[in-house]
């Protein structure tokens, strides 16, 4: 004989913890805000309305099922409205949190009115129908409660994220059935069981299938959407304030500015705003998807703002170093060279020290003259310049003028002699990547590197990181930088005929007449350097915001995944790299296992 705390122990409480283990690592603060939010919601809404219902006798409990009752309502009831809307926002979490929340926005005025307010007056409707109907000792005041008690609530969400639920709506469909497909088969269960009992006289007596009635599925279903679309409510906001930072200025934080600031981007109809950020955003994806498969991937664990900033960070990169890259002509690279340093000085005019940023109440748009931009640049080279530009106020500009440095060595044709010029190379294009990636991580998830030193160990480390990352990188294109660029950035000092080989690499473009075995060992030898720095630049990502450990991990271990795969053949490889599954593999295991160890000791810094 089942009772109501065993139908929790057996049945809801598993499943919780099963989800729990599987999207831990997703929980940024953020998210746990939401959850958390969803939760209080759910049980401050639902508490009366149970009471109410229980008190004129809808369903009922024998008093041996049940623990004790609060009012007139079982605690495993209470327990339940938190249970079921943890286990949905989970399942949920698991199948939304894809796809860049700004792809789901509506921007067609016609469409976006009609899917806001066409749903609201059926539900005005239905409300006033359900509170006619839901007469007590009646067979419809079982139903008549659920409408008169759900409308309004779904009106109310439905306002602020109805056209963004609409948008998602097979990502919505599969969040919300589940679930209550799930919550239909143990109702069933505790009802066969007598766990608990459902008035014949307040039920309309019609079976979804034997022992469920109608009103049970009806339910859990429409709790099912409140909770999806509550949770989708927070999505939607969180990604105008990531698209549209001058709008929505606030970052995260426990304040009241800030909530009534989200309150605004819940309210605020999308279809208002200008969809250029969003088709600016979309471009920097397709430059990533691309360009880079291993960032493509490691992107989709981190947060979706801190991801969709790194995004827009690392297509203003690519494109700007494929400017430079793509330009056969010494002058016109030079002329690329100056247009994208006078951007960067637009950018940062109202800067007074190299990392000084501007996160205040309202930052200030940098003052871009787009006119010359537009005359020189893509379309999509211009999306990644606007995006950027956006960005750019709590971004430092000393790491972007160190990225200009790197881009003015391959102008200027420098040659790598030895360690020193390599990792000083690294610093310049990879190394200012890292510091930039640290900015977006902390501003994003809401913290800030108080203490000053502290603040100088983790950039460091996050530089340490980037060259790393860089070396394995040249070490990977010995073939293909000679091949297309006819650049050679292996250290002249590991050469036996340095000229003849740096001849070979970069005039004769011919790469193979080395041999496989020389240029394997370059890029071992290569390889072994990034390596002894490798172990001390995870030390700095203890001191990351706790969401974006995990994340960082995966972004590293997938890239250095790629100095394994040189190593491991035992010819040069013409461009070695990770295959699907062994990257999801690498993913999986940095992010729930190899990341454990960066969660604990996080506040002892021997360095700091
Ligand atoms: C997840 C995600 C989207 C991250 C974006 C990171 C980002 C902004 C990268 C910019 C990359 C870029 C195009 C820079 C221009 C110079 C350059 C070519 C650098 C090389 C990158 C390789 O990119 P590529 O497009 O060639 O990729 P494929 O090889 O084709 O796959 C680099 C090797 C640099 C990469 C350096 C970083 C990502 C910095 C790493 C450091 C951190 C994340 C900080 C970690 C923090 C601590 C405290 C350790």
């Amino acid at each position: 004989m089942l009772t109501y705390i065993d139908v929790h122990f057996i049945y809801t409480l598993p499943v919780v913890a099963v989800l729990a283990l599987i999207t831990w690592p997703f929980i940024s603060r953020l998210e746990l805000f939401k959850i958390g939010f969803v939760c209080t919601m759910a049980f401050v809404y639902t508490t009366p309305w149970d009471n109410y219902i229980i008190f004129h006798n809808a369903w009922m409990y024998k008093p041996k099922n049940i623990l004790a009752v609060i009012g007139y309502v079982p605690v495993e009831e209470y327990m339940f409205f938190v249970i079921q809307t943890l286990m949905t926002s989970l399942w949920a979490l698991v199948f939304t949190r894809w796809s860049p929340a700004c792809f789901n926005f509506n921007f067609n005025k016609t469409s976006y009115t009609l899917i806001r307010w066409i749903p609201i007056l059926a539900l005005v409707m239905t409300t006033i129908q359900g509170y006619n109907i839901a007469v007590p000792g009646k067979n419809t005041f079982y139903l008549g409660c659920i409408m008169w008690w759900s409308c309004p609530v779904i009106m109310f969400l439905w306002y602020g994220a109805g056209n963004y639920f609409v948008k998602k709506s097979t990502s919505s469909a599969i969040a919300v059935i589940v679930p209550t497909l799930y919550l239909c088969w143990v109702d069933r269960i505790a009802l066969k069981d007598d766990v608990w009992h459902i008035n014949e006289k307040t039920s309309l007596n019609i079976f979804v299938v034997d022992d469920l009635p109608f009103e049970e599925c009806l339910f859990f279903l429409i709790t099912n959407v409140i909770i999806v679309l509550g949770g989708m409510a927070f999505d939607k906001s969180y990604g105008l304030a990531d698209t549209y930072t001058f709008e929505f200025p606030l970052r995260y934080s426990s304040s009241w500015k800030y909530y009534s600031q989200q309150m605004q981007q819940f309210v605020r109809a999308e279809c208002d705003m200008s969809p250029s950020p969003v088709n600016d955003i979309r471009q920097c994806l397709n430059v990533l998807k691309r360009a880079s498969k291993s960032f493509n991937v490691a992107s989709l664990v981190f947060p979706a703002g801190v991801r969709l900033h790194l995004i827009i960070l690392y297509a203003f990169c690519r494109v700007t170093d494929d400017m430079i890259d793509s330009e056969p002509k010494v002058g016109v690279k030079k002329q690329k060279l100056k247009l994208i340093e006078t951007f960067i000085d637009e950018l940062f005019a109202d800067r007074s020290a190299d990392y000084d940023v501007k996160t205040s109440m309202t930052p200030r748009k940098p003052e871009v003259k787009w006119e010359q931009y537009r005359l020189d640049l893509t379309d999509e080279e211009l999306s990644c310049f606007r995006a950027i530009s956006r960005i750019s106020f709590y971004l430092p500009r000393k790491p972007f003028y160190e990225l200009l440095d790197g881009y003015r060595w391959d102008v200027d044709g420098k040659t790598v002699q030895n360690e020193t010029d390599l990792l000083l190379y690294s610093s310049y294009v990879a190394g200012s990547v890292g510091t930039l990636c640290v900015y977006v991580m902390v501003y994003k998830s809401g913290t800030q590197i108080d203490d000053d030193k502290r603040h100088d160990f983790v950039i460091g480390k996050a530089q340490q990181m980037g060259q790393v990352l860089q070396i394995v990188n040249i070490s990977r294109d010995i073939v293909t930088d000679s091949e297309t660029l006819g650049r050679c950035y292996v250290p002249a000092e590991y050469m036996d005929n340095a000229a003849a080989v740096v001849n070979t690499l970069c005039s004769d473009r011919d790469p193979w007449t080395l041999g496989s075995e020389k240029l394997k060992s370059y890029a071992t030898r290569m390889i072994r350097l990034a390596n002894r720095y490798q172990l001390e630049s995870l030390e700095g990502i203890r001191y990351l915001p706790y969401e974006v450990r995990g994340p960082v991990l995966v972004a590293t271990d997938i890239y250095r995944g790629v100095a394994c795969a040189v190593e491991a053949s035992p010819t040069y490889p013409r461009r070695a790299s990770l295959g699907k599954w062994d990257k999801i593999l690498v993913s999986i295991n940095s992010l729930y296992f190899k990341s454990l160890k960066y969660f604990f000791q996080a506040d002892r810094c021997k360095h700091c």
